[in-house]
């Protein structure tokens, strides 16, 4: 591709051109690690490093031209401009021929339920007979190449090319996670979507957004996104004031004015039944994904596909058959030979706590253990409100390790004692492991062990350097099977 394409959509960008427009541009990338011959590399300030500071390496490396936002040699060829982020976002869509237009495109956002809409809604479109891709945190499935990311929405060229990727291999829908980073990143900023999701909003990142406010604005962005026939699906029950001209929103929710109404909620330990009131008549709904809150994430997949034009009782057929994801209200069915129940969940914001354990609230009538800590270098100030919901809706509360990232455990911990209900019954174990053991040790036959936080991962990472294999289902399965072999059973 010539760079002055390039340049003639960059234009409102632009402070300054110091290069010949006759360049050809094979690639283009933020990222040293992937520069070679004919890259158009896009340089900028980020929170943790500059790469306006390699510009001499990554033209070695066989860099044509570069974007940059601060001043930079003559003798590198480049184009400044005021925003690098943006700047990646537009030429990202144009550079891979903007292949959102050709995809059923499908994007979330929300604090919790996002993984688990992109992946019911690959599911139903795979019972359809479509082929397509998806993104976020647990894995992501591009046509059939699944790998992980580290950041549930990864950048803009990344997407773009994952994209392109699909609809060259024939692929005729593409699902993703859209984190609040991103929204406020641009990194889905030149993406065009034809169903957006809002699953919720409660408290989480506040380390990043600072205010609840910026959360909120970064989460609602995403309905800018959408295609001009396109469709927001929106929480009613946590955005009810949402406008937007005449984009097209449909609401869904407990709450009666919405346009599809969740009635009548079930959860049992084999799955959750509810009645839906749609615009196209009241429809019971059956999912095997555990835990009342799901009726929300499901319904919202159902409206979205509905809307587009897919038939309300073949979708609903479809949802049947998704059986969850990893990590999510995880049963470990070998428990029961112990006489109780242990669950994995991912919940680490505080509404999600309180939300998977009212929901077991409702499945057993024994003591529920909730073994939990909360995430370091992230949102501080959700734990001590962890610390107390646990405290307020369990019966004993085990405060352990998370993934300290660099902080000091024992602090973390600390911080979550600080919200504890005084006079609840809790322990603070600062090894996970010795944290589940005791769990599981303490529960009685009928009673219930949450292991919360951290759902699906596979490391527990306690500083840039040191990961640690660490994945609470098999650690869970260990201590319950060694339990099993010595002929414990939890009579007591
Ligand atoms: C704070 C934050 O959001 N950081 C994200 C952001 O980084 P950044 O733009 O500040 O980039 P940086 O790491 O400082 O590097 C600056 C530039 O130098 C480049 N670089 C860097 C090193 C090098 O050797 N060579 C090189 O070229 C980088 O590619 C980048 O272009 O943009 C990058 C590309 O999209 C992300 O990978 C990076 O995620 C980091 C790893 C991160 O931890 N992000 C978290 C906070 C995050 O974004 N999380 C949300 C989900 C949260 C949730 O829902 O739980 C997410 O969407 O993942
Ligand atoms: N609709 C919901 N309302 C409240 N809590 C939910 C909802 N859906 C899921 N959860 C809780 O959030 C946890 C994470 O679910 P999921 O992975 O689907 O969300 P997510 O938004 O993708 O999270 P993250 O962005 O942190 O990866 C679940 O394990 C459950 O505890």
């Amino acid at each position: 591709m010539n760079i002055s394409t390039l340049l003639d959509l960059l234009q409102p960008l632009i402070l300054k051109v110091n290069c010949d427009n006759n360049l050809e541009i094979s690639h283009i990338s933020s990222d040293s690690r992937e520069v070679r011959e004919g890259t158009l590399f896009i340089c900028r300030e980020g929170y943790s490093f500059d790469s306006h500071a390699i510009i001499d390496k990554v033209y070695q490396q066989g860099a044509t031209a570069f974007i940059v936002e601060k001043d930079v040699s003559k003798e590198f060829p480049h184009i400044q401009v005021v925003d690098s982020r943006i700047a990646e976002a537009v030429l990202a869509g144009e550079f891979y021929g903007k292949p959102y237009e050709k995809l059923i495109t499908f994007g979330v956002t929300g604090t919790n339920g996002k993984t688990t809409c992109v992946h019911l809604f690959h599911h139903v479109m795979h019972m359809f007979g479509n082929r397509g891709s998806i993104s976020g945190t647990v894995m992501n499935d591009i046509m059939g190449d699944k790998f992980y990311h580290q950041n549930t929405t990864p950048s803009a060229i990344e997407i773009l090319r994952n994209m392109a990727k699909t609809l060259n291999d024939g692929g005729e829908y593409y699902g993703m996670e859209v984190s609040s980073h991103a929204l406020d990143q641009y990194r889905v900023e030149s993406i065009r979507y034809d169903i957006v999701g809002l699953t919720n909003i409660t408290r989480d990142h506040l380390d990043f957004h600072i205010t609840f406010e910026n959360y909120k604005r970064a989460k609602l962005h995403i309905i800018d996104l959408l295609k001009p026939n396109g469709i927001a699906v929106i929480n009613y029950d946590y955005f009810s004031d949402v406008r937007n001209g005449n984009l097209r929103i449909i609401t869904f929710g407990t709450n009666s004015k919405a346009h599809y109404v969740i009635k009548d909620v079930n959860t049992n330990w084999s799955g959750t039944n509810f009645i839906l009131e749609t615009p196209y008549g009241a429809k019971r709904v059956y999912t095997q994904l555990i835990g009342g809150y799901n009726a929300y994430n499901v319904t919202l997949v159902i409206a979205g596909l509905v809307e587009i034009g897919y038939d309300i009782d073949e979708v609903i057929e479809a949802v049947k058959t998704f059986r969850g994801v990893d990590g999510r209200f995880e049963v470990i069915p070998e428990a029961k030979k112990l006489g109780i129940e242990v669950v994995i969940d991912f919940a680490h914001t505080p509404d999600a706590l309180e939300k998977v354990i009212i929901s077991l609230r409702k499945l057993s009538k024994g003591r529920i253990i909730v073994v939990f800590g909360a995430g370091g270098q992230s949102d501080k100030g959700k734990r001590p409100m962890m610390g107390e919901i646990v405290s307020k809706y369990a019966d004993i509360t085990i405060v352990t390790t998370d993934d300290p990232r660099g902080e000091d455990p024992r602090e973390i911990i600390s911080d979550i004692e600080k919200g504890l209900i005084p006079n609840s019954l809790h322990l603070s174990i600062i090894d996970r492991k010795e944290a589940i053991d005791t769990a599981i040790t303490l529960a009685n036959k009928g009673d219930v062990v949450l292991i919360a936080g951290r759902g699906h991962e596979p490391y527990q990472v306690f500083d840039d350097h040191r990961k640690i294999h660490f994945k609470d289902r098999d650690v869970a399965m260990d201590i319950i099977l060694h339990k099993i072999n010595k002929g414990e059973k939890s009579f007591r």
